[in-house]
């Protein structure tokens, strides 16, 4: 559980493009890393090479290291489909799967890793997973009804416990609450800085609060020129970054005089 990532000499191509350049950083497990940056300067794409899903698109590869507790991800001898149940991802839009009960949404990842699951596994995994969530006093009476019938906060942390239900070592956060209310994102922030306790979490967000409030190292990202690869500019503690950046490029960022 909760594991440390090191990112060395990432390049991250779309077929011939190049949308990454040289990326380098370290994650510590038990911790929440914000990547901010300005539209297209790579903040997705570096996400989703963390657990492999990059190259799920035709064309799209990485050159570079990615460690977990100091085993590379993109060794050869390394399965991905097993990296991407140590490091689990919930995306922008909430998505449960909008026919199946609010427990099978649960379960549906275990269940794909070992279909024998026994009922009274089944049901440790759905309570222990909806609580991990910070769902299950809203849901425990209609855990058969369907998953589409929640509300969109409710949806998300839905998918969140979907995502912890298999163990994972790492969650990647995609925009997780850009789809929510005020109130419904308070909730989920406020459910990661308890996630943390557990796991190591990545998030990507455009709302440079919402970075402030939940991460304790903040890594910002830019692109030197439209159609140039996006690179790390600089990446320190979040009260760092924000406060007292080494780069101008940073400080115009935080301060809004661009992006
Ligand atoms: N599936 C894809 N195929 C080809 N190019 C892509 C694909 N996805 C992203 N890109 C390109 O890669 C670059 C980085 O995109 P990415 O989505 O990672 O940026 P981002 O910082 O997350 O942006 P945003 O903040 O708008 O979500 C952009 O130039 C984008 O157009």
């Amino acid at each position: 559980m909760s594991k440390r990532i090191e990112i060395r000499d990432l390049n991250i191509f779309y077929s011939k493009f190049q949308a990454v350049r040289g990326v380098n950083m370290v994650i510590e497990p038990r911790s929440v890393t914000a990547f901010i940056g300005s539209s297209g300067c790579g903040k997705s794409t570096v996400l989703r090479s963390l657990n492999r899903m990059h190259e799920v698109i035709p064309g799209a590869y990485c050159q570079g290291e990615v460690l977990l507790d100091g085993v590379n991800l993109y060794d050869p001898a390394v399965d991905p489909v097993r990296v991407r149940r140590q490091v689990g991802m919930v995306f922008q839009r909430p998505n449960p799967f909008p026919t199946m009960s609010i427990k099978e949404n649960v379960l549906a990842g275990a269940r794909l890793n070992n279909s024998r699951i026994s009922r009274s596994e089944a049901d440790d995994i759905v309570e222990r997973s909806l609580r991990g969530a910070n769902l299950w006093k809203e849901v425990q009476d209609r855990l058969d009804r369907p998953g589409s019938g929640l509300s969109g906060g409710q949806q998300q942390r839905l998918c969140i416990a979907r995502a912890i239900a298999v163990s994972p070592d790492v969650l990647l956060m995609d925009e997780p609450c850009s789809a929510l209310d005020p109130i419904s994102t308070l909730a989920i922030e406020d459910l990661i800085k308890e996630l943390k306790e557990t796991y190591t979490v990545v998030i990507v967000t455009h709302n440079m609060q919402q970075a402030a409030r939940v991460s304790d190292q903040t890594a910002f990202f830019n692109l030197k020129a439209h159609g140039q690869p996006g690179e790390l500019i600089e990446i320190g503690s979040t009260e760092k970054i924000f406060h007292n950046p080494d780069q101008k490029a940073t400080e115009d960022y935080i301060t809004g005089r661009f992006g």
